[in-house]
């Protein structure tokens, strides 16, 4: 089958009389992909998402939404949106708002109950879709939001900081939604400023900052900025430490386990990880561990904020 991109945005460009918004997004996402669109407050996140859904007019670039450009209604026919701040009529029901949502989107009548009833199974709101939206929490309210983004089986999702008000179950149950939702093949653009709820969902992510794109790729790679591990030797071999090569940054003693003692040595790259290996294998250090150490995630964001406000090309890695 064709690889086709669900979402593919061109110096995609929305300000409002020159100021705030996004500017110059370039990215492409293939199906079945959850990606990330990463920044604090601010950034830019909701001002792209409602541009690429023809709700805000671009102010430059273009973008598709499952090969169709967007602002054309077709661009939207097979996706489902949460919006950040979204208020419905409350003295609906949820089950109601969901019937109403149906007639909407022009659901056909037939299969109609049936896909109410699995959306209401599917965010966990059995038993109370009778109730009326007024007496919903908040945990609730963004459960029937959510019942209402899948509700015409989309293919491809927007969620807009869907767990921003939820309690720590609230935000696993969505977390665990969201990856259903992956294992189903459909493409989710997530917006959120929670480092950690990207991190545990997300393939690939965009970070964005002050309007500006500033770098994407998988996370994975976007996550290795430096090269930390912890090495276990034998304590016999402690002096070697104070002789390392150029290359490695940093290293410093954390404690001593009796016949071992523990390492964290520092480098610029992964690629110098096995050098440093075989190196000390090599003088004869006899080696018990080697454990990469993963860097706070802040220090992931900030690094790359850094990095392009230095001005280094960062972009697709
Ligand atoms: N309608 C508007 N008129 C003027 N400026 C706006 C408007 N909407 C957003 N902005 C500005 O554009 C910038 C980006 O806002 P946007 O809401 O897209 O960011 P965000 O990353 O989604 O943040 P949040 O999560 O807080 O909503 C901000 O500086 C904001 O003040």
């Amino acid at each position: 089958m064709e690889n086709v991109n669900v979402i593919e945005a061109s110096n995609l460009t929305k300000t409002y009389d020159g100021k705030g918004g996004i500017s110059n997004v370039t990215l492409e996402i293939g199906e079945g992909i959850v990606y990330g669109f990463l920044g604090p407050n601010g950034a830019g996140k909701s001002t792209f998402v409602r541009t690429m859904l023809g709700l805000l007019n671009p102010t430059g670039g273009e973008g598709k939404l499952l090969g169709e450009p967007i602002g054309k209604p077709e661009s939207r026919e097979k996706v489902g949106y949460l919006p950040e701040l979204f208020r419905y009529p409350d003295w609906l029901t949820g089950r109601k708002l969901l019937e109403s949502h149906a007639e909407l989107c022009n659901m056909p009548v037939r299969g109609r109950k049936k896909r109410i009833e699995e959306v209401i199974e599917l965010v966990g709101l059995t038993g109370r879709d009778h109730e009326k939206i007024k007496g919903y929490s908040k945990g609730m309210s963004q459960r029937i939001g959510l019942a209402c983004a899948l509700l015409n089986d989309p293919k491809l999702i927007f969620l807009d900081e869907p767990t921003s008000a939820l309690d720590p179950i609230g935000r696993k149950d969505v977390r665990d939604l969201m990856l259903y939702l992956k294992d189903q093949g459909k493409t989710i653009f997530l917006n959120s400023h929670l480092l950690n709820e990207v991190e545990t969902v997300c393939d690939h992510v965009s970070i964005v900052h002050k309007g500006e794109h500033i770098v994407q790729g998988e996370w994975r790679q976007l996550m290795m900025i430096e090269a930390q591990v912890e090495i276990v030797i034998a304590a016999s071999s402690n002096q070697y430490m104070n002789q390392l090569p150029e290359y490695v940054k940093h290293h410093e003693k954390k404690n001593d386990e009796g016949e071992l003692t523990r390492w964290t040595v520092q480098m610029e790259k992964q690629e110098q990880v096995p050098a440093l290996i075989s190196k000390l294998a090599s003088v004869g250090v006899p080696v018990f561990e080697v454990t990469p150490i993963t860097p706070h995630l802040e220090d992931v964001f900030m690094h790359w904020v850094n990095q392009k406000e230095e001005g280094a090309y960062v972009d697709n890695l």
